[in-house]
C-alpha cells in the first residue's frame, strides 16, 4: 500500500547548516500494517511523515501509495489519499466552526466538487453516529463551535475527521503527545479501534516506546536519517522498553555501516 524507494532529503544543502534529514529510506507497509516510528530528536520522523504528506519535496527518491507514484503530487492533491493527525489539538480543526461543519470539509475532502459544507439529514446521522463511537457525549453537540472543546475532546474528533472519508494512509504525529494521561490514552484506543475498523495503513510517531511497543503490528525505529531497527510479528510482540533502549545504545555507539545488522 506505501512503498518509499531511497527517500532523500537535506535541509540548507550546500550551506553550514547543511542537514541530512532523511538518507535513502525505503520502507514498504502492506494494506493494513500499523508501524509505530520512535527515534530521538532530529531522526528524520517527522520529516519521513512530511515527504509521504506532501508537505515536503524530495531530493531524491519515490513514494508510491496504493500503485500511484505520488513523489510529484503536492499535499492537496493527494490530500484524498492520506489522514493526517498532528500533535497540536488545535491543528486539525477549525476553531469558528461548528462540528457538523467540520466533518462536512472532513467528509468532503479528496473529493471533486469543491468544498461542499451543506449538512443534509442524512449526513447528520452519520456524524451523530460517528461521533457517539468516540463515547464523549459530542453527538449531541453537533452545533457546538469547535473552538470551545477541550484539547482531548478535539484530538478525538481530529482522528474521526482524518479517518472520515478513509484515506489509503494514515499519518499521526505524536497525535497524544499534548494531552493529559487519560485523555491520551482515550485517543490512543481511538486511534487503535479506528485502523482496525477502516483497515488503515498507518504511521505513527511516538515518543513513548511502551505505546510505541503496544499499538501497531510493526516497529520502526530511526536514527540520523535512517531507519535502524524494523520489527514485526512475534519479535515485536515479545520486545520489551528495555530491548528498544539497549538498541538505541548500541545503534549511537555504531558506525554507519554496522547499522544495517541491527534491523
Ligand atoms: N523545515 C526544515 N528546515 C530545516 N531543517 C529542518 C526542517 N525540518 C526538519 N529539519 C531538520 O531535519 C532533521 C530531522 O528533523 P525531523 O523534524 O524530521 O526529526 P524528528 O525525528 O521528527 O525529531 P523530533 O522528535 O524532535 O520531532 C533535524 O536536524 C531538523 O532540524
Amino acid at each position: 500500500m506505501l512503498e518509499i524507494t531511497d527517500l532523500s532529503k537535506t535541509f540548507f544543502a550546500g550551506t553550514a547548516n547543511e542537514r541530512r534529514a532523511l538518507d535513502a529510506v525505503s520502507l514498504s507497509l502492506a494494506a493494513g500494517e500499523f508501524a509505530t516510528v520512535i527515534g530521538s530528536n532530529g531522526a528524520g520522523k517527522s520529516t519521513l511523515l512530511n515527504l509521504v504528506a506532501g508537505r515536503l519535496r524530495p531530493d531524491s527518491g519515490r513514494v508510491v501509495i496504493d500503485g500511484a507514484d505520488v513523489t510529484r503530487l503536492a499535499d492537496y492533491q493527494r490530500a484524498s489519499y492520506i489522514g493526517r493527525v498532528f500533535q497540536n489539538p488545535m491543528a486539525g480543526s477549525a476553531p469558528e466552526m461548528t462540528i457538523e461543519e467540520n466533518l462536512a470539509i472532513a467528509d468532503g475532502r479528496g473529493r471533486r466538487r469543491g468544498l461542499r459544507i451543506g449538512v443534509t439529514r442524512a449526513k447528520r446521522e452519520r456524524f451523530r453516529a460517528e461521533l457517539a463511537s468516540l463515547e464523549l457525549g459530542l453527538e449531541d453537540r453537533l452545533r457546538t463551535k469547535v473552538g470551545m472543546l477541550s484539547g482531548g475532546q478535539r484530538q478525538a474528533l481530529s482522528l474521526l475527521m482524518a479517518t472520515f472519508s478513509e484515506p489509503k494512509i494514515l499519518l499521526l504525529d505524536e497525535h497524544t503527545a499534548a494531552l493529559d494521561p487519560q485523555r491520551a490514552e482515550l485517543v490512543l484506543r481511538l486511534t487503535a479501534e479506528a485502523v482496525e475498523r477502516h483497515h488503515l495503513t498507518t504511521l505513527m510517531v511516538t515518543h513513548n516506546m511502551e505505546q510505541a511497543l503496544r499499538l501497531g503490528t510493526r516497529l520502526i525505529m530511526m536514527h540520523e536519517g535512517r531507519i535502524v531497527v524494523d520489527v514485526a510479528g512475534e519479535r515485536k510482540r515479545t520486545a520489551t522498553v528495555a530491548d528498544l533502549l539497549a538498541a538505541f545504545e548500541r545503534v549511537k555507539g555504531a558506525g554507519l555501516d554496522d547499522r544495517a545488522l541491527l534491523g
